[in-house]
C-alpha cells in the first residue's frame, strides 16, 4: 500500500489512475509520494518515508531539488503537458497588448446604463484602437515545449518569428517550423523584435535576464510577454521602462506588488496552465511517473536524478540512489555476493553529482543486506521492491 499527498488540488482525471494500492494521506508526514503544482516547498521538512515528488507542471523552482537529491527523494515534472494551455494564453496576451480590448470592455461596463450605448460606442471606440500582429516581428527566447508552440503558432498568424535557445534539444529543433529565423545572439531579438516572449526556466543565470541593459537595446514601444516566471524580469527596470514609455506593454502571468496596477502592465493571475486539458494532462503524467517509480523503480522525467528504466519488475528489485563517485557498483555487487544474492540484471545511470543503480536479484534480500548497502559512503536511499 502506498500513500500519496496532494499539496495542491490535482485533477481527479490523474488521481483516478492510482490503483487500489494507493491511498490519499491527510498530511505529508508518512506519505510515499507528494503531488504538487506551484505550492512553495523550500521551507518544508521531508521525512524518511518520502520517496518522490511529482510536479504536475513544468517549472520546479518551487521545489528544493538539491535538498531532495541529498535525501534520496526523486523529483519529477511533466514536460510539455501544459504547453498548449500556455501557448494559447500567450497568443491572447499578444492580442490584449495590441488592441485595447480590456479598455474597451471596461468602457462598456462603465456605460452599461446608457440607453444610447450603441451610438455612443461608435464615438468612444477610437480611444481603444490598436494595431495588428500580422507582419510584426516576434522574438521567442527559450525554444522548449512552450516556446516552440508559440513560435509555430505565431508564424501561422503571419508574424515574422525569431527564435533563440543556446541549449535547444534535438526534439524541439525537429518540431520548430522551418520559417523561424534562428538567432545565435539574443541581442538580435532585443534590437529587431516588436514583441518579445520568454519561455526559459527560472535559473541562476536566467534570473533578471530582462533588465535595463536588455531593455535599452529594444525598440521604442516594444511589447514584452512573460509567461515563464516573475524573477526573469527585473521588476524595477520594467516599471521604469513602462512609466517612461520605452516598453509599450508588459504582459505577465505573475502578479507581484511591484507590477500590479502599473499603467500598461497587463497582469494575469498565473492562468497559463489553468485549463481543464492542461490540468488533466499534467495530473495523468505525474501519476504515471510516480507509479512507475514506486512499483518498478523506473525514473522518467526526473529533474534531479538520471532517467533509468528496467521495464516492468518481475522479481525482487533493489534500487539505490547514490552519489556519482567511483567504486559504488563494485561495493554493491561485493556486498550482494557476500550474502549469496545472485544478480539477474542491473543498470546504472548518472547525472551530474548523482547516480542511480537498479539491480534485479533472484533471492530474497535480507535486512542486513539493506543495512549494509545503506552504510556505504555515498548511498542516499535504498529500496527493495518485492
Ligand atoms: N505560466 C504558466 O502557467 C506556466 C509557466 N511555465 C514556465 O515556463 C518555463 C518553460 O516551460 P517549458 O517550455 O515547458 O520548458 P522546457 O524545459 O520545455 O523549455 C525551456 C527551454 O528554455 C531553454 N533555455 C534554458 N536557459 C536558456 C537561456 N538562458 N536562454 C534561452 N533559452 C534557454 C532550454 O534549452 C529549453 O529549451 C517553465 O520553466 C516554467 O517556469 C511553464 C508552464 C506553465
Ligand atoms: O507548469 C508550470 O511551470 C506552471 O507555472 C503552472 O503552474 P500551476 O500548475 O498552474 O500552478
Amino acid at each position: 500500500m502506498y500513500k500519496y499527498f496532494c499539496l495542491n488540488p490535482i485533477s481527479p482525471v490523474g488521481l483516478e489512475k492510482f490503483s487500489d494500492d494507493y491511498v490519499p494521506a491527510g498530511e505529508m508526514a508518512g506519505a510515499d509520494a507528494v503531488l504538487v503544482r506551484s505550492a512553495g516547498m523550500h521551507e518544508l521538512e521531508f521525512d524518511k518515508d518520502l520517496k518522490a515528488i511529482a510536479r504536475a507542471g513544468a517549472g520546479v523552482n518551487n521545489i528544493p531539488l538539491d535538498k531532495c537529491a541529498e535525501q534520496g527523494i526523486v523529483v519529477f515534472n511533466t514536460p510539455g503537458a501544459n504547453a498548449n494551455g500556455v501557448k494559447e494564453l500567450v497568443i491572447a496576451g499578444m492580442l490584449l497588448a495590441s488592441r485595447d480590448i480590456l479598455g474597451g470592455i471596461n468602457w462598456v461596463q462603465e456605460n452599461e446604463e446608457d440607453g444610447n450605448i450603441a451610438k455612443d460606442a461608435e464615438k468612444a471606440k477610437k480611444a481603444f484602437a490598436g494595431c495588428e500582429i500580422q507582419g510584426k516581428k516576434l522574438g521567442v527566447i527559450g525554444l522548449g515545449a512552450i516556446g516552440v508552440l508559440v513560435a509555430n503558432a505565431a508564424t501561422h498568424l503571419g508574424m515574422e518569428v525569431y527564435g533563440y535557445d543556446p541549449y535547444v534539444s534535438v526534439d524541439s529543433a525537429w518540431r520548430l517550423s522551418r520559417s523561424i529565423h534562428h538567432t545565435k545572439n539574443v541581442d538580435e531579438i532585443y534590437k529587431e523584435c516588436d514583441y518579445i516572449t520568454i519561455h526559459v526556466p527560472a535559473l541562476e543565470d536566467t534570473k533578471g535576464m530582462i533588465n535595463k541593459n536588455a531593455i535599452s537595446l529594444m525598440k521604442e514601444g516594444v511589447v514584452i510577454l512573460n509567461f515563464a516566471r516573475d524573477v526573469l524580469v527585473n521588476s524595477e527596470d520594467i516599471v521604469d521602462a513602462l512609466v517612461g514609455g520605452k516598453v509599450g506593454r508588459y504582459v505577465t502571468d505573475f502578479p507581484t506588488p511591484e507590477i500590479a496596477g502599473v499603467k500598461h502592465a497587463i497582469v494575469i493571475p498565473h492562468l497559463g496552465a489553468s485549463t481543464a486539458e492542461s490540468e488533466d494532462n499534467c495530473a495523468k503524467m505525474a501519476v504515471e511517473e510516480l507509479k512507475d517509480f514506486l512499483e518498478n523503480g523506473n525514473i522518467r522525467n526526473s529533474v534531479n536524478f538520471p532517467a533509468c528504466d528496467m521495464g516492468v519488475r518481475d522479481k525482487t528489485r533493489i534500487t539505490i540512489l547514490h552519489r556519482n563517485i567511483p567504486n559504488m557498483i563494485g561495493q554493491f555487487t561485493a556486498l550482494l555476493a557476500k550474502d549469496n544474492v545472485n544478480i539477474d540484471d542491473m543498470t546504472n545511470k548518472s547525472r551530474g553529482s548523482y547516480a542511480y543503480t537498479m539491480i534485479d536479484v533472484d533471492n530474497d534480500v535480507t535486512e542486513d543486506v539493506v543495512k549494509g548497502l545503506e552504510m556505504i559512503e555515498g548511498v542516499l536511499k535504498v529500496r527493495v521492491i518485492a
